[in-house]
């Protein structure tokens, strides 16, 4: 092991603004042990590591000494037990308050105005002789710069570069209680990291025992970008579905009309008949869509979609008689899976930094594509008689009044199709879709398994027990710390710092978990296989199942690049799409001398979401042997899906179906004549509607993706839900209390508007909340699937919800009945509905579902594996 660089060659000349003054050698004054060495001390950069900076008793003891007593009164380690880890996401505790700002200060002085400074948090405990491998915390999921503060305890931090090649010598950096350290830019990634597990450090010359050592390393989440070009596909997916679904709502009734059936008063059934071929056909095949999506990918089957959509609406717009309407719709419905696979896509380029943006994007869209058909519908139908001057000269569209706007919507499924075709890569991952990787991560993994015999031979022989692909796949997926034991894995100690190895990218993957706000309050809590030297989480259940899907679906691309070239990688514990939840998954390694079993394990007990991850399957997934084959898919029954994502999907049906009885009621008891109703023109229905318009903006372009930084899905979903109660059933004194009092009509918009923005927030909170669920809940390789059911759901519900929401309406308005089955029984059903969803919302879905999201998510800059 190196020993101390000099200080001299450690510090370089160039010195940060100055946070106190005078500025003495840090080193010198860390040295003598003075008192009041602090006052004299700054953060100075390691000139020898680019991008390190060290500030020397940043901490006052008299600062640590409480953060030390919270830290043990909180309990986060039990060494006895293996415990020596702990995680916090979101905003962390406030004793660690100083350490944040004085992190802040080692990375950026600027970061002092970031709410919250840090959001994600790694307590470490060493005892003498524990250490920590060499490593590179991920590089492009934090935002710049990672703050490692000591609080207890000393050691020697071993910086070495990545590249072998690499001119530079490995720097030791010694630490003591108090002792600050800021990694940002090339330390981050050209550098290695680690703690030589030993009992001793050379410091000054002097032999230094080690006592226990607390340290905490912090960190903050940046949100990753969303790969524009697969987006953009996306969306013309996702707008021209609503959109084909509504631009006929306009004309479809003239069309009808025209085409001269036998009695005119059957009009209205037919018409419903053609507005619900499509869903009904949706209804029908949107599972297989699902399922062909898992199997061949998602790409094919939504350049499909697209294609059948610009085709099929155009026949539509060509019909001359009844079949021909119905049997164009249907088609259109039978070949547009696509808002259900456009989700599955969604899931897997995302991760949780991004889910709520990307999926409010989803929600945006959709909701434009229906107010833009209408309009389209109702503005360029009969062209050649409203724009004679244009169009009045095409015969086509003279013969067939109707075509225009279907042609407008065909030319953007169109150009959907072209840019997809061009630019979309596949992006399930069981699949081989996207790979996980920037460059500099390619090149680590590369360096690691391919950097010569001897970079990865010292790990595998000598500590042949560990490295065994069981290892691997749980420190990999799982993220935990491989923590170096002297006892256990002396070799890990000789293994020269700096090399390449393998278990270099398992820190990376451990630290590339940017969970943010959803976990925000809990704490996961992990520790080092005594007899190996693999970090494996031991925790038993309880609150560590989120943090453990997290880490294992967080693990980074670097990780998943090793595991791609380890043939079984799957082996530990990935669990299949189908297996028993009480599976517990990925955190048994093979011990040395022991096999996999469970007695050896210990297992946290996580729910079947948090191993057969869904989106892709993510870190776990990319065995690509087994993967490729569709081992996974192809295993147990179809449908299948797992009891988090049945539940997620039943929730999102109920949701939708208490949704589309309020979206048919709300016109009708507008226009309804007081008491029944608000006795509105259409005109002022359609100023309230584009009123909720701008609210839907606002709170899927800013309020949703805010509030789901700090509060995750399933809990907004939750609070969501009960408020529909209040909201449904609120509506109707309006009314009543309008015909009471009629002095009170001006009142009356201000309720009504304040109700419908309670109304379209809530459904915004929570249908994005409910689709980010779903998808985080499926098992892997069934996301499609997964998707493919709750879009059949959604279809059911456009199938009936319109004509049953009409008939009880036309039922209740004129029973004659009293409370509740008079005019206000919609809404009492309503109420009733949103009731049996919030029982579901807290009692059925798991109070797991959603925490840990996509696992799509680690990836930063989408790279197609072709
Ligand atoms: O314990 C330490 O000082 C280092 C911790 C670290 O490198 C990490 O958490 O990534
Ligand atoms: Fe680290």
């Amino acid at each position: 092991m190196d020993g101390d660089t000099d200080c001299d060659s450690l510090f370089g000349p160039e010195t940060p603004e100055p946070a106190q003054a005078p500025l003495p050698p840090a080193c010198a004054a860390a040295d003598t042990g003075d008192d009041l060495a602090w006052l004299r001390t700054a953060p100075q950069p390691v000139a020898a590591v680019p991008g390190l900076v060290l500030w020397k008793q940043a901490l006052l003891p008299e600062v640590l000494e409480p953060v030390l007593a919270a830290i043990d009164h909180a309990g986060w380690f039990r060494p006895a037990d293996g415990i020596n880890q702990a995680m916090r996401f979101g905003s962390l505790p406030r004793f660690l308050a100083p350490i944040e700002l004085v992190g802040a200060q080692v990375i950026d002085p600027q970061l002092d105005g970031r709410d919250p400074l840090f959001d994600q948090m790694i307590a470490n405990h060493y005892l003498p002789g524990e250490g920590l491998p060499p490593h590179v915390d991920l590089v492009h999921r934090f935002a710049d710069g990672i703050v490692v503060a000591t609080i207890a305890g000393t050691c020697t931090m071993v910086f070495a570069p990545v590249d072998p090649r690499a001119a530079a010598d490995p720097v030791s950096v010694f630490l003591e209680p108090g002792d600050v350290v800021g990694m940002s830019g090339d330390v981050r990634w050209r550098w290695t990291h680690g703690i030589p597990a030993t009992t001793h450090d050379e410091h000054g010359g002097v032999s230094v025992a080690r006592s226990r050592r607390i340290s905490t390393s912090a960190a903050a989440a940046r949100e990753t970008p969303l790969p524009a070009k697969t987006m953009f596909v996306l969306c013309a997916v996702i707008f021209c579905e609503p959109m084909s679904m509504t631009i006929l709502f306009p004309f479809v009734y003239f069309m009808v009309r025209d085409f001269h059936l036998a009695d005119d008063k059957d009009i209205g059934f037919f018409v419903g008949l053609i507005a619900s071929s499509f869903s009904l056909a949706q209804f029908l095949t949107s599972i297989m869509w699902g399922w062909i999506s898992d199997r061949i990918g998602r790409r094919p089957v939504l350049l499909v979609g697209l294609i059948g959509n610009s085709v099929t609406i155009v026949m539509f717009g060509l019909s001359r008689s009844l079949a021909w309407a119905v049997a164009s719709r249907a088609l259109c419905g039978l070949l547009n899976g696509n808002v259900g696979v456009a989700k599955s896509v969604l899931g897997e380029i995302t991760d949780e930094t991004n889910q709520a943006r990307a999926f409010s994007l989803f929600g945006l869209m959709f909701s434009i594509g229906m107010i833009i058909g209408p309009m389209l519908g109702g503005f360029l139908a009969h062209p050649a008689e409203t724009m004679p001057a244009v169009f009045g000269g095409v015969p086509l569209l003279r013969d067939n009044p109707y075509l225009l706007p279907c042609l407008v919507s065909s030319t953007v499924s169109i150009c959907g199709f072209v840019f997809g075709a061009l630019h979309m890569p596949e992006t399930a991952r069981h699949l081989g879709g996207y790979h996980a990787v920037r460059d500099e991560e390619i090149d680590i993994a590369d360096n690691a398994s391919d950097g010569g015999g001897g970079a990865a031979a010292p790990l595998q022989s000598d500590c042949a027990a560990q490295d065994t692909p069981a290892v691997r796949d749980s420190t990999a997926t799982a993220g935990a710390t491989p923590r170096t034991s002297a006892s256990a894995c002396a070799e890990h100690r000789a293994v020269p710092v700096g090399e390449r190895r393998p278990d270099l990218l398992s820190r990376s993957s451990f630290n590339g978990m940017p969970l943010l706000s959803p976990q925000s309050s809990e704490l996961h809590f992990f520790g080092s296989d005594r007899s190996g030297n693999q970090g494996v989480p031991t925790a038993a259940g309880s609150l560590g199942a989120g943090g453990m899907r997290a880490s294992m679906h967080r693990a980074g691309s670097a990780g998943r690049a090793l595991l791609r070239r380890s043939p079984r990688a799957d082996a530990a514990g990935v669990a299949a799409p189908d297996a028993p939840r009480s599976r517990s998954c990925s955190v048994c390694s093979a011990r040395p001398g022991g096999g996999s079993g469970s007695g050896d394990c210990r297992n946290i007990d996580i729910e079947i979401v948090s191993c057969s991850d869904g989106s892709g399957g993510d870190a776990d997934s990319d065995d690509g042997e087994d993967e490729q084959s569709g081992a996974h898919v192809s295993s147990g029954s179809v449908l299948s899906i797992g009891w988090p994502a049945a539940t997620a999907v039943s929730g999102y049906a109920l949701l939708a179906f208490q949704n589309i009885i309020y979206d048919e009621t709300f016109p009708l008891w507008a226009v309804a004549a007081p008491p029944d109703g608000l006795g509105f023109t259409s005109h002022s229905i359609g100023m309230c509607l584009s009123a909720m318009g701008v609210v839907t903006l606002f709170c899927q372009l800013v309020a949703y993706p805010w509030l789901a930084r700090r509060v995750p899905p399933l809990v907004l979903y939750r609070a969501t839900m009960p408020c529909y109660i209040c909201i449904f059933t609120a509506f109707p004194l309006i009314s009543t209390l309008l015909a009471a009092r009629a002095d009170l009509a001006p009142a009356k918009w201000a309720c009504l508007l304040v109700l419908m923005a309670m109304r379209y927030t809530a459904g915004v909170t929570s249908f994005t909340s409910v689709m980010i669920m779903i998808t985080n809940s499926a098992p892997r390789g069934k996301l499609g699937i997964v998707n493919g059911i709750g879009q059949t759901c959604a279809a059911f519900v456009r199938s009936v919800g319109p004509a049953l929401g009409g008939m009880l309406w036309a039922w209740s308005s004129q029973s004659g009945l009293g409370f509740p089955l008079d005019s206000r029984f919609m809404f009492v059903l309503m109420g009733v509905l949103a009731s049996v969803s919030s029982l579901h919302a807290w009692f059925v879905l798991p109070s797991t579902i959603g925490r840990v999201v996509a696992a799509g998510g680690a990836e930063h800059d989408m790279v197609p594996a072709h």
